[in-house]
């Protein structure tokens, strides 16, 4: 079993942007989901773990060793795919892959070839390893980082927004080879899309303003707001009426129809519906609540 042990992980960039704060997470095998909004602190805490940046405070430990000391201890065993993942020469997807073995450290021609077979086969772009990867769709692209990040069989993949861009049938092939790689190391996703993480991950974290909001089991978290969220559909016009009056997490258009979301322990009126929660309606709930703290 591998362990990922965080504590207290502060980052403040040197413009005085204090993207993370005292970040505490535990995490040992399986698919790990981080979840915020754009600038919530996401990227900086990839970083950080992939030992590509110092924090500027806490400890990180992978499978018990201090990262921040010998950095060189988790890259040999990291495997990352940033968000930004798409310079690619024009060789084939084969040659690029074997460059990138010969990089990790893969010295041995044939433990190469080996690997680099194996990967494309497991990423399903064996039958397209010839062509360029600048030629590749949004979702082959994709499933090339997961290859090239897996080389070297490494206990721990970070995976940066992974989906952004990907069409659904893509996005669905993507998660479905993360969840399989998850079984036996531990994946780190961070995602702003609730969905991507609803069903895979055992384990998540919301991230808020460089802060931990939540975490814990999605199934767990999500039942401990049942039957607090209500329904309604309101004429537009009416929204920031209903605003001022309910704790309303979310609006969404059905149909051309307004229909808030509100939070609340108690039917507010007759009006309202009860609704089947989902990790959304939790994710909204969370950030609603943080929101309000820091008004208060
Ligand atoms: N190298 C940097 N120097 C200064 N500020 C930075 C740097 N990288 C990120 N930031 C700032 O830190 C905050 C968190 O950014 P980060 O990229 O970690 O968030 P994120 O959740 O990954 O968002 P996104 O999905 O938009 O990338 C933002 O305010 C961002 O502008």
């Amino acid at each position: 079993m591998n362990t990922l042990v965080i504590e207290n992980v502060s980052k403040t960039y040197s413009n005085g942007v204090k993207a993370l704060d005292s970040i505490n997470l535990n995490i040992s095998n399986g698919m790990f989901g981080l979840l915020g909004a754009n600038g919530a602190g996401k990227s900086s805490l990839m970083r950080t773990i992939a030992a590509l940046q110092k924090p500027s405070a806490g400890s990180i430990e992978f499978n018990e060793v201090d990262i921040i000391e010998t950095p060189q201890s988790v890259r040999q065993n990291l495997g990352y795919l940033p968000q930004e993942f798409d310079v690619y020469p024009k060789i084939s997807a084969q040659k690029l892959l074997d460059h990138f073995a010969v990089l990790k450290g893969i010295l041995n021609k044939k433990e190469r070839n080996a690997q680099v077979r194996a990967l494309l086969q497991q990423t399903n772009l064996y039958q397209h390893r010839k062509k360029s990867v600048h030629t590749f769709s949004g979702g082959m692209k994709q499933r090339f980082g997961i290859a090239q990040a897996l080389l070297g069989n490494p206990q721990l993949i970070i995976v940066d927004e992974p989906t952004a861009g990907l069409d659904p049938e893509e996005r669905h092939r993507f998660l479905n080879l993360l969840s399989e790689i998850g079984q036996n190391i531990i994946v780190i996703l961070s995602t702003h899309i609730v969905e991507d993480i609803q069903e895979l991950c055992t384990q998540i974290a919301i991230l808020a303003q460089g802060k931990i909001i939540s975490k814990g089991n999605p199934s767990i978290l999500v039942e401990s707001i049942s039957g607090t969220i209500w329904s309604k559909i309101i004429s537009k016009d009416k929204l920031e009426e209903y605003k001022k009056n309910y704790q309303v997490i979310s609006t969404r258009l059905i149909a051309g129809e307004t229909q808030i979301r509100v939070l609340s322990d108690q039917q507010p009126t007759s009006e309202f519906k009860t609704v089947t929660v989902g990790l959304e309606d939790y994710y909204f709930a969370q950030m609603f609540l943080n929101q309000s703290l820091k008004n208060e």
